[in-house]
């Protein structure tokens, strides 16, 4: 007979997705549970419920990015008449981290407060699966409890990982989990890594007036449109960043007066240099090690993410995963929330609807913008055939930037890409300012499967940036337009 369960959903992980789902499925009558427990770094940092993108990721990142390009327009202020800015005016780093993590606190106390509203139990507590109807929770001082439920859906998300090659790495650099709550500047820094974490961290690192190095093993943002990444690679190099291309750190040691010295290698020469820190962006690990889930019947692959269908079931049918801690997802917090919120729907609400990853528009945060939605130019090739491809661009100077003086070496970049046979746009490219608010509406408009005709029917708005992208022109494959002498 079955035994009455405490809750129809229990949600491990009070993160983007797991909140997202808790709060959805209890507005539609469902009894939820959530569990949220943060296991410190190993610089001790501990933050609040919210998870990744509220904590350690999205909202510490996009204020410490805004506050570098604050320091640009220092100079742009000063050229458009304004007298008392100083140019060479210090950042206040203590400042800044004390306002952002004030700002973090009071976060973490509204999603207290809403899942309180929501009618959500909040367990701040560590969850383990004990079978696949039982929880088992372990609070900070080791207490025990065990709960039941329904359905369960483990919303986990990731930590940094940590190059596997230097001996007592934990104790020698920081990563992105501890930067944000860093009590003092870091100083001179080495990023190691090339994708989102590190050009974002790098950028903004330098934009306060640090002097910062990124260490890249091969290419800057793989899976990107490679032709972009390069040209973020040149602004940020040009705006004085140092990359240190083709190698990794081969040791790390602590120097007497506690600073590091990195050791690397390249072409079979060694170089050596002393860092006040060394921030590792290598990647990110799914935090599910200590859930029990082999033992429950969760198949997972070798880096621990959890394998999914297309509906968010694990292998077990009463079982669903989102979020980081999936194979194969995209790892932003729009998707986790998205996705949440859909399952949540089908649980308690009789709908069918999937989520959607077609399309899914993202913007890398560095010091120039990049707003990207579908294909890069290399996975269109590999997908479609370079002849069944056109690729359109163009070259922009924002109007303040022909103004001012300190831009004129720099150019921003758009660029789409059309399937020939349908014109449809397939891939669209943004590199310039406010690139998140740039992009976020072309999304809109491939999702409804836009065609670069309908881009040219378009009316712009004069003087944005956001117009160059219904004037971009053919630079490979056939431009219809053209061809057609219109
Ligand atoms: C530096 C950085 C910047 C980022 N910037 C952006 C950005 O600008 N835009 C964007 O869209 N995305 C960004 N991301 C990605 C985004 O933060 C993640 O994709 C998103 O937070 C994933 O949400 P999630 O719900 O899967 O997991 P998470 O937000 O990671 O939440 C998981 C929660 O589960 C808890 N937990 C883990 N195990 C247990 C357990 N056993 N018991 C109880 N609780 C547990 C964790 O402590 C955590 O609180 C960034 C990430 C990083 C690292
Ligand atoms: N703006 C945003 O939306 C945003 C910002 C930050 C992060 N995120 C999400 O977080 C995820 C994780 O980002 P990430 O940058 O941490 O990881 P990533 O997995 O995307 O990139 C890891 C980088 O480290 C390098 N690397 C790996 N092992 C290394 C080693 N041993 N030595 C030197 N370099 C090594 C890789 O070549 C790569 O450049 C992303 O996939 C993204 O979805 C999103």
């Amino acid at each position: 007979m079955d035994v009455e369960k405490q809750y129809d959903l229990f949600v491990i992980g009070g993160g983007s997705g797991g909140l997202a789902c808790a709060k959805q499925a209890a507005k539609l009558g469902a009894k939820v549970a959530l569990a949220d427990f943060v296991k410190p770094s190993p610089l001790g940092t501990k933050w609040g419920l919210g998870g990744t993108c509220v904590n350690v990721g999205c909202i510490p990142k996009k204020l410490m990015h805004f506050a570098a390009t604050l320091g640009e327009l220092r100079h742009d202020q000063v050229e458009a008449g304004w007298v008392d800015t100083q140019v060479d005016s210090k950042h206040n780093w203590e400042k800044m981290v004390e306002n952002v993590n004030n700002h973090i606190r009071k976060l973490n106390f509204g999603y207290k407060n809403q899942l309180m509203r929501g009618d959500v139990k909040y367990y701040n507590k560590l969850a383990e699966l004990i079978d696949a109807n039982t929880i088992k929770l372990t609070d900070n001082k080791g207490q025990i409890e065990t709960v039941t439920a329904k359905n369960i859906l483990i919303a986990v998300g990731g930590r940094p990982s940590y190059p596997d090659n230097i001996p007592n790495i934990q104790k020698l650099v920081i990563t992105s989990d501890d930067l944000f709550w860093l009590q003092e500047n870091p100083g001179k820094t080495l990023v190691v890594g090339a994708s989102y974490v590190a050009l974002e961290c790098g950028g903004f690192l330098h934009g306060i007036g640090n002097e910062v190095a990124i260490m890249v093993r091969s290419i800057l943002l793989r899976g990107f449109d490679q032709e972009i990444a390069e040209k973020i690679g040149l602004y940020m190099e040009e705006k004085g960043i140092r990359f240190i291309r083709g190698c990794v750190p081969d040791m790390i040691e602590a120097t007497e007066d506690n600073k590091r010295k990195v050791t690397w290698i390249i072409n079979g020469q060694k170089y050596e240099e002393i860092f006040d820190t060394v921030l590792v962006a290598t990647g990110r690990v799914s935090d599910t090690q200590k859930l029990n889930l082999e033992k429950v019947g969760v198949n997972m692959n070798k880096n621990g993410k959890i394998l999914c269908s297309a509906d968010d079931k694990t292998s077990v049918p009463n079982i669903f995963a989102i979020g980081d801690c999936v194979e194969g997802r995209p790892e932003l917090t729009p998707t986790a929330i998205k996705c949440g919120q859909l399952l949540a729907n089908r649980l308690f609400n009789k709908a069918t609807e999937l989520m959607s990853y077609e399309f899914v528009a993202t913007t890398v945060f560095t010091p120039l913008e990049y707003g990207c939605i579908g294909y890069s130019e290399e996975d269109a090739i590999k997908k479609f055939g370079e002849d069944k491809i056109t690729v359109y661009h163009s070259i922009f100077k924002p109007l303040e930037w022909n103004y001012f003086e300190m831009h004129s070496g720099e150019s921003c970049f758009a660029k789409l890409i059309v399937l020939n046979d349908n014109r449809r746009v397939i891939g669209f490219h943004y590199l310039g300012p406010h690139a998140g608010e740039v992009t976020q509406g072309y999304a809109v408009a491939m999702k409804m499967g836009v065609t670069k005709e309908q881009f040219d029917s378009t009316v712009g708005i004069h003087p944005t940036c956001s117009e160059e992208l219904v004037q971009v022109t053919a630079v490979k494959g056939i431009d219809e337009a053209q061809k057609e002498g219109c």
